[in-house]
């Protein structure tokens, strides 16, 4: 699969009722980290939920590397993991029985479903923690296993809903860390509506608002070359996007 332009979003527009969440979205993703970052209701969790298949593509079209998630639903989905804002796990099973679990989900075959596992951990650094139950672990930890169920079938995507949200700023720093080594070798979309995240994680930002894009390039062409600390982000957010106490 090409490097570039990995997801393609193609009009897209969806609806709650009267409520148009999504208005006719044209958007690529490639590899590294995007954040797609807005004010609460701006779209971020409906446009996961299309890339994610969890909903239905009312209008337009949304691919990966060519599949069509709507035509192809079935591969679409292996070619994707998601971390979605609100995950449980069953805390009884240990972290690798969990993986396992997802691994054979995933339709990862039989043989590969060790190794998948091992590189899953690996890759959210929990190797240590493989025979630990899940109920048993940190919020950090939890939200680690969240992302390793994601890649445990090595996706082209990942997705992850506003993954930071409730750690403290150690367990924050942790993640974001995680999230740009993930980005090496996929595309990774982090909905969020952290600056911090951005600064942090992030090579190219989208900025949605009441459910149309507002900007998409890097995050140097977003603070208008004046930098990538979460201050310059959020002046730029704020010029871009109306704020106040009462969104
Ligand atoms: N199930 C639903 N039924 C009705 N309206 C909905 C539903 N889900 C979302 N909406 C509306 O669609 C719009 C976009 O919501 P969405 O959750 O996608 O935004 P968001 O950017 O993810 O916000 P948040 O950060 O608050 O989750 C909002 O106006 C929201 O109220």
């Amino acid at each position: 699969m090409s490097l570039t332009d990995v997801v393609q979003v193609r009009g897209v527009s969806h609806r709650y009722g009267d409520v148009e969440a999504l208005h006719r979205l044209e958007l690529d993703f490639r590899s590294g980290v995007t954040a797609v970052l807005g004010p609460n209701g701006a779209g971020k969790s409906t446009l996961l939920g299309l890339l994610s298949t969890a909903l239905r593509i009312q209008r337009g079209s949304v691919s990966v590397g060519g599949v069509d998630s709507a035509r192809d639903r079935r591969r679409y989905r292996d070619l994707l993991g998601f971390l979605p804002q609100h995950f449980t796990m069953p805390g009884n099973l240990t972290v690798a029985e969990f993986l396992t679990l997802t691994a054979w989900q995933r339709m990862v075959p039989r043989r590969k479903r060790a190794d998948a596992v091992d590189v899953a951990l690996a890759a959210v650094d929990l190797s240590s923690r493989r025979d630990q139950k899940i109920s048993t672990l940190s919020g950090g930890m939890h939200r680690r296993v969240g992302i390793a169920q994601a890649v445990v079938n090595q996706p082209e995507v990942l997705l992850l809903d506003e993954p930071t949200v409730g750690l403290d700023p150690r367990q924050r720093r942790v993640l974001r860390h995680l999230i740009v080594s993930l980005g090496r070798q996929r595309a990774v979309v982090l909905s969020t509506h952290l600056t911090e995240d951005v600064a942090a994680a992030a090579d190219r930002v989208v900025v949605l608002d009441e459910g149309e894009m507002r900007f998409d390039g890097t995050v140097e062409e977003f603070t208008g070359g004046r930098g990538s600390v979460a201050a310059d982000i959020d002046t730029a957010y704020d010029a871009l996007v109306e704020t106040g106490d009462d969104r």
